[in-house]
């Protein structure tokens, strides 16, 4: 199987607290050092409650955050960041709110010409030719062409958001939560479409969600982000049946589930914080986690609190 997409050490650090003069007063580490491996025809689902570092690490995969150390190739190649055209004819986003994340000035045509004029230099009649088949593929009229972003409903928008990513031609998509604006029976709309796309066009898929059943359902294999590091990975089948990480168990017992009583044997049940698991993937790092902000959620300081507690690393 070939690699679509590998980092190594990939990491990225926010200064926090800057002054006039000076360094900052410190630094949040929004993604530890991180190794990700990606391969062709796959989709990797990436789970993690909010502010763990889901999108800094997207946004650094698509080349619009600097990381602060590692590197990222994409299809065997390590890309220039001073050359955003060859990220974007390799990798492509597709953002949460559809609507927002399209140019409001502009028809669906001339959203769907930039990729392909800039990043693939066509002129009119192959971009014409192009934009026709790609509408076709995310199953919207083509007279929606010449209507404006603000007409269309939410499904439709993020169909769109999906046409642009395909327009770039790029194989591999990240998907950043591309389902959870939506009314439930639109989600799984867009879903079944990822689907068919995926294997019409041989894409790869990097899936963002905090929704752990349409991660399940959608990934072949599963990362959990926990304070920007993964603390877990593994074939989609198994993390969430069984967790290896605390951090995994508590996601899987906090998600609701349907048929399954809130409270139920298990649920919000907190790791416990004398029990770290062997080969703590915070083992030496406890020191910069303490860095972290106040965006944190309570549940999550908590957490990172027992952990600390438990693994006596210095603070
Ligand atoms: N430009 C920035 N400057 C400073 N801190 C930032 C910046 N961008 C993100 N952060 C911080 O980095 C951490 C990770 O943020 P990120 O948006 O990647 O998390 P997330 O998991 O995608 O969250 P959400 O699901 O809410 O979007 C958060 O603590 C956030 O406040």
């Amino acid at each position: 199987m070939t690699l679509a997409l590998k980092t190594e050490g990939l990491a990225c650090a926010f200064p926090v607290g800057k002054r006039l003069i000076g360094p900052p007063r410190a630094l949040l580490h929004a993604v530890h050092s991180t190794d990700l491996r990606v391969h062709t025809g796959e989709t990797l689902g990436i789970v993690g409650e909010s502010g763990c570092g889901k999108s800094t690490l997207a946004r650094m995969l698509v080349g619009l955050q600097p990381p602060t150390g590692g590197r990222i190739e994409i299809e065997g190649a390590a890309l220039d960041r001073a050359d955003p055209a060859a990220f974007g004819r390799r990798i492509q986003y597709v953002f949460q709110d559809p609507v927002s994340s399209l140019n409001p000035r502009k028809t669906i045509r001339q959203i769907l010409e930039v990729p392909l004029r800039h990043l693939h230099g066509m002129g009119r009649a192959a971009r014409a030719a192009r934009i026709d088949e790609i509408f076709a593929a995310v199953n919207l009229r083509p007279e929606f062409l010449d209507r404006y972003p603000h007409e269309f409903s939410g499904g439709q928008a993020q169909r769109i958001g999906i046409a642009r990513a395909l327009a770039a031609a790029a194989r591999i998509l990240i998907l950043d939560e591309p389902v959870s604006a939506l009314d439930v029976s639109v989600q799984a709309q867009v879903l079944n479409l990822l689907a068919d796309l995926k294997a019409e066009f041989g894409l790869t898929y990097i899936f963002i969600s905090h929704d752990l059943a349409v991660v399940e359902a959608v990934s072949d294999r599963i990362a959990v982000l926990y304070f920007g590091a993964v603390v877990e990975e593994g074939p989609a089948t198994r993390v969430f049946a069984t967790p290896r990480h605390p951090y995994t168990r508590l996601l899987a017992d906090s998600a609701p589930q349907v048929g399954r009583p809130l409270g139920g044997e298990g649920a919000g049940e907190l790791p416990d914080p004398l029990d770290p698991p062997p080969g703590c993937a915070f083992a030496g790092r406890c020191a910069r986690a303490t860095e972290r902000c106040t965006t944190q959620t309570p549940r999550l300081r908590a957490l990172e609190e027992d952990h600390l507690a438990a693994c006596h690393h210095p603070l």
